[in-house]
């Protein structure tokens, strides 16, 4: 067995990690800090997520920095969220309990001023993320000149954020023999060309039985109306009790509206994005890691990396853009060997993707039904009579109420005692369940894979319209906005394609006349919403055309 005394750390940090009680290294950890520990080289590191990779770098690098009287920074963490800068400062703090080390994270949406406070009274490690790093370094407040080691923490998260320019200028800073330490749960593309931007032969380690498979996961999916997804996910979340769930979805605004919806309907549901100040992000974060929220509704760019003990469910309210982030995204839950299950919402037109999924992460994707109102129902109430009969009677507690209990059970029998228990629990549950529609769509018949309605004319014509996912609208939302605006019947449009910031459809001339009528003078978020004809000729589907990805990510973020 492999033991942290074995990997070569110092006694203040093995002290540190026996109080926080680590037992002994995972896999990448037993792999990573004795060589980097030993070695002067740059690393690359696949490991799956929730396996430690934070003390994975972490301890080496309090390993080998030797703090020096200068104050000026020997390390560098770069890290693409505010939430994971405070995240890993934060377990570097933990290992560094006995050991004399400054660490400083700095990031946007707090106070510049106290940061430079703190980096001026001096700093061993920064974790930083890299546009605020930037801000302070052209203020001259910090200098990267002494800085031995760099890790990348989520580097390909940092360049689809569009810290490419940054990353660069702040790389250019630092002594050109330093380490670099790049850590990651997957390897897409932008990763291997990290690696040969910024890194020197850096050596690839891989985790005996690691890879980007973590078994601890169970991945199910159910088969949905878009139109339902909403409901579908309340009633996921009613059918599993003490749900500890991270929701993920696509856009700011689609954060917001389900994480509203959620608490319209009373569920502990909180949002997180980038489009709130950090001061209500920590609140959230906070509320979540306390439990006094049990459903955090997340972009795939605010959530990443977050380490939250015993989340219960990964749910993908829509499948990502990105395929990679799905790995990313599952890994909230499962961590440090516990087990977990991810759910995604996947309609017809999305099934494919799923396909593709699965051969990323190496997994098969279950099909599982959305579970029945009666089955939400049988679920709990198996949940409340195991709560009831594994609890452990307090015979104090019993003694001191003795009289009153006798007395309940003078006036009451027992079984009309329990029915008046289930009665108070059940009673919200069963008037909503009692006849709730089944949300399950047959692959073979009802539900469908695209828009592909028969028009009741002929003579189609593709049209344009300004509206798409990033105003929170997916096709079935632009057909339905149609229909509306037009006045139209089930078939007068078809064909809806929705991209990020517009999409297409196909009708007549005349139907179309009724949309642009119909659309006159309306505006959205200031916006005036247009129809075009699409001069575009063959109605063959057509390739996304893909928005720069920097400004797709800044609807995500
Ligand atoms: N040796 C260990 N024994 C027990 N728990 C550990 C050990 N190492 C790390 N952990 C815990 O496991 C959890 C996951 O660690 P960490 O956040 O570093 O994972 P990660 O690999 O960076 O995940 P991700 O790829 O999802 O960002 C943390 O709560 C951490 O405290």
């Amino acid at each position: 067995m492999n033991t942290f005394e074995s990997l070569g750390l110092n006694s203040a940090l093995l002290r540190a990690i026996i109080e926080i009680g680590y037992k002994e290294p995972t896999p990448v950890q037993a792999e990573a800090i004795p060589l980097l520990i030993q070695e002067n080289i740059d690393v690359i590191s696949l490991a799956q997520t929730g396996t430690g990779k934070t003390a994975a770098f972490g301890l080496p690098m309090l390993e080998k920095i030797t703090p020096t009287a200068n104050g000026r920074p020997q390390a560098l963490v770069l890290s693409p969220t505010r939430e994971l800068c405070i995240q890993i400062a934060g377990e570097l703090e933990k290992f560094s309990k006995y050991l004399k080390v400054e660490i400083v994270p700095v990031y946007g949406g707090a106070s510049i001023n106290t940061q430079i406070r703190r980096l001026k009274q001096g700093v061993d490690i920064i974790v930083a993320t890299p546009g605020r790093l930037m801000d302070l370094m052209e203020r001259d407040v910090v200098s990267l000149d002494e800085i031995k080691i760099v890790v990348l923490d989520e580097a390909d998260e940092m360049l689809s954020m569009g810290f490419k320019e940054d990353i660069d200028a702040i790389l250019s800073q630092t002594p050109s023999n330093r380490l670099t330490w790049l850590f990651s749960a997957t390897m897409p593309e932008e990763i291997r060309r990290i690696t040969k931007t910024y890194m020197k032969n850096p050596r690839q380690i891989s985790v005996a039985g690691g890879g980007q498979v973590n078994e601890n996961i169970e991945h199910i999916y159910h088969l949905i109306d878009g139109r339902d997804r909403i409901k579908v996910l309340t009633r996921v979340l009613d059918y599993y009790p003490d749900i500890y769930a991270i929701v993920f979805c696509q856009t700011k605004i689609e954060t917001q509206q389900v994480a509203d919806r959620l608490i319209d309907h009373g569920y502990p549901a909180g949002s997180l994005h980038g489009d709130m100040s950090q001061a209500q992000r920590e609140q959230t974060m906070n509320a979540f890691r306390k439990r006094a929220i049990t459903i955090l509704v997340a972009t795939d760019v605010a959530a990443r990396g977050i380490d939250v003990e015993d989340v219960t469910h990964v749910i993908h309210y829509h499948l990502p853009d990105d395929l990679e982030s799905f790995t990313h995204r599952s890994g909230r839950t499962a961590r440090a060997g516990k087990k977990g299950t991810s759910i995604a919402l996947v309609s017809k037109n999305e099934l494919h993707r799923l396909r593709t999924l699965e051969k990323i992460i190496k997994r098969k994707i279950q099909y599982a039904k959305v579970p029945s109102g009666m089955e939400v129902c049988t679920h709990q109430m198996q949940y409340l009579i195991n709560r009831i009969t594994s609890e452990e009677v307090n015979p104090l507690a019993v003694e001191e109420f003795r009289p009153m209990l006798d007395e309940l059970l003078e006036k009451y029998h027992p079984r009309d005692l329990v029915e008046r228990i289930f009665s108070m629990e059940f009673n919200r549950l069963l008037e909503m369940y009692r006849n709730a529609p089944d949300l399950n769509v047959n692959p073979e018949k009802n539900g469908k894979a695209y828009d592909d309605t028969v028009p009741s004319t002929g003579g189609l014509r593709r049209w344009y319209i300004n509206v798409g996912i990033k105003d929170g609208m997916y096709w079935q939302d632009v057909k339905d906005f149609l229909k509306e605006k037009g006045n139209l019947g089930r078939n007068d449009v078809t064909g809806v394609e929705t991209l990020s910031s517009f999409s297409t459809f196909k009708c007549t001339e005349e139907v179309a006349r009724r949309i642009q009528k119909g659309l006159q003078g309306f505006t959205l978020q200031g916006r005036k919403i247009f129809i075009k004809e699409d001069t575009k000729k063959d109605f063959s589907p057509r390739k996304p055309e893909r928005d720069s990805r920097d400004k797709r990510r800044s609807q995500m973020l």
